[in-house]
């Protein structure tokens, strides 16, 4: 019999709330432990009608849980990551453009047995991208379009004095490059293109365009990838969240189906 992992989780708002609340509600081999929330007060009231009330700690006190989900600003990724790693646990980034630029915490985790696992997310097809990787792959590609509220306050945005809320009429191509760039201007906004950029050839061939679109309501975002083996063309039109319209509805239950398949006996896809 598998023994239940405990988890913890960094950052309870639009990815971090909902993931505790399933959580709590049950989910088997998995037992949520601690949260770390910036306002403490508001994480209780959040907290309020669990089931059963997980520890409130600070961002190193999550280590001692065997899970460690980091559902915060990118800012903290640092701080969340190494306290894991060095504990040897499994950690999970949802900011997972914050981890282009610290490959080190790769090496870190090898030398204590840490495992890093970057969940699909809002993405979709990584296990398809993953299994093009293992053979030639000559391009990969993604496109993002999102509401232009869905994009404000990149700092590329801020930097290059482009308004989103401006775009009204025709959509506005606000970025073309790679990934590794892109994750650095847009760090709340692109994930995707670094699980992907992560899942296939890397961070500086993966290349990523990036649309303010007013005609659009969903975060949506298309996938080319060009190998060997195969041709892969997919899309994903995420609902954004109530709490923060640059993350979609799907990426908690995305990281939920992520835990599951660390401790289920059946698993589906690679
Ligand atoms: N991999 C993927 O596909 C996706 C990744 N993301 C990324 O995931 C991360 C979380 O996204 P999301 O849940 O939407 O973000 P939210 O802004 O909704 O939530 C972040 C939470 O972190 C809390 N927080 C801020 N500072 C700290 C701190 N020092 N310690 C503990 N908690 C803190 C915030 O609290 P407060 O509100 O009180 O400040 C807030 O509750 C972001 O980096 C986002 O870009 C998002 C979507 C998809
Ligand atoms: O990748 C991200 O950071 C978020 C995103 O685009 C989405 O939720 O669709």
């Amino acid at each position: 019999m598998s023994r239940t992992l405990t988890v913890g989780i960094a950052g309870l708002g639009a990815i971090g709330l909902h993931l505790a609340r399933a959580l709590d509600a049950g989910v088997e081999g998995l037992s949520l432990h601690s949260v770390a929330a910036r306002d403490h007060d508001k994480a209780r009231a959040n907290l309020s009608g669990f089931r059963k009330m997980p520890a409130i700690t600070d961002l190193a006190g999550l280590a001692e849980a065997d899970i460690v989900v980091e559902a915060a600003p990118a800012s903290i990724f640092e701080e969340v990551a190494k306290a894991a790693i060095a504990k040897g646990r499994i950690f999970v980034p949802s900011s997972c453009g914050a981890l282009l630029p610290r490959m080190h915490l790769v090496e870190e985790a090898r030398r204590t047995g840490a495992r890093i696992i970057v969940p699909t997310g809002a993405l979709l097809g990584l296990d398809a991208v993953r299994a093009a990787a293992e053979g030639d792959v000559a391009s990969v590609t993604i496109e993002t379009r999102k509401p232009p509220r869905g994009l404000v306050g990149a700092p590329y945005l801020e930097q290059h004095k482009i308004d989103v809320l401006a775009v009204t009429d025709e959509k506005k191509l606000v970025f073309k490059g790679n990934a590794f760039d892109a994750a650095q201007g847009f760090p709340a906004n692109v994930n995707v293109a670094a699980a992907l950029a992560l899942a296939g050839i890397g961070p500086r061939k993966t290349m990523i365009e990036i649309w303010a679109d007013p005609h659009v309501t969903r975060n949506t975002h298309t996938i080319r990838v060009e190998a060997a083996s195969a041709r892969l063309t997919m899309t994903i039109e995420n609902v954004p969240s109530e709490e923060n319209p640059r993350t979609g509805k799907i990426t908690p239950l995305s990281i939920l189906a992520c835990l599951r398949g660390l401790t289920s006996t059946l698993k589906v896809g690679s």
